[in-house]
């Protein structure tokens, strides 16, 4: 028999909104991924064909595009900063939303691009924040956090954040405020190019279900 597929989900909050959507594409996980205290990071579903790895948001895309997972749930974000050409992102899964953002703060928001050649920025995403100003003719200085950004301008580290934003409480709770939106986000399914490929007899109709799960949106 093949190894069974194996499905990468983040641990983050796209989770939640990731099961119900897996169930309605026929995997549920054993019990023991909903049990807190369990150390173990790899399930079997209902499915003898089907595991489940649930590893850090970013990691997603890196277990999927070494083929090391087949399949996997990812934000746009996440796609859109590595870009990796071994990644396919066939459906846009309608969850997870929100935007990829430029922050500062309050009172001091009202600089003229226009006017600058470089500009310090903390961020998780580096490559996206470096295209955004690139074409506007700016250069960017990027410090790589891995959450927290918020913090940066207060504490002197950068004057800007580049973050994700949804109900911008976050922002607001740090006395920052949303200046330009670099894009928008959602959660995407996404397939190894080969593995789709040599595996198309378990892949498709896997795709098909999710498709089927979301309404029959295509990723745009
Ligand atoms: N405020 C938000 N609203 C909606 N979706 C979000 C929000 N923040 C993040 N996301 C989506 O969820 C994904 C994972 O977010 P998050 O960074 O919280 O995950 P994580 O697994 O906790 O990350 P890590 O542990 O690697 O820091 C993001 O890549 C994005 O697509
Ligand atoms: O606009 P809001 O609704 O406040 O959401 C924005 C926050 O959500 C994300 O962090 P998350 O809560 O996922 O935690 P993290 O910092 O560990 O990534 C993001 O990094 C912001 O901090």
């Amino acid at each position: 028999m093949t190894r069974p597929l194996t499905f990468a989900i983040p641990k983050g909050r796209i989770l939640d909104e990731a099961l119900p959507l897996l169930a309605q594409a026929g995997i549920e996980p054993e019990a023991e991924f909903h049990d807190q205290k369990s150390r173990a990071l790899r399930f079997a579903t209902n499915r003898p064909d089907v595991s489940i790895i649930r590893v850090r948001a970013f990691d997603v895309a890196t277990f999927v595009a070494h083929g090391a997972a087949q399949i996997g749930i990812v934000g746009s974000d996440v796609l859109e900063e590595f870009d990796y050409s071994e990644i396919y992102a066939p459906v846009d899964l309608d969850m997870g939303h929100c935007r990829l953002s430029v922050a500062e703060p309050e009172g001091l928001a009202d600089e003229d691009e226009a006017a600058m050649s470089h500009v310090r920025v903390a961020t998780k995403y580096p490559y996206l924040t470096r295209r955004y100003y690139e074409a506007r003719g700016i250069q960017a200085e990027c410090v790589k956090l891995n959450g927290a950004m918020e913090l940066a301008p207060s504490l002197g580290l950068s004057r800007r954040i580049v973050d994700l934003v949804s109900s911008g409480a976050t922002l607001k709770a740090n006395g920052l405020v949303e200046t330009n939106v670099i894009m928008q986000v959602s959660a995407r399914l996404i397939v190894n190019r080969a593995a789709y490929k040599m595996r198309s007899a378990e892949l498709v109709p896997l795709v098909e279900a999710f498709r089927k799960a979301v309404g029959g949106k295509d990723a745009a």
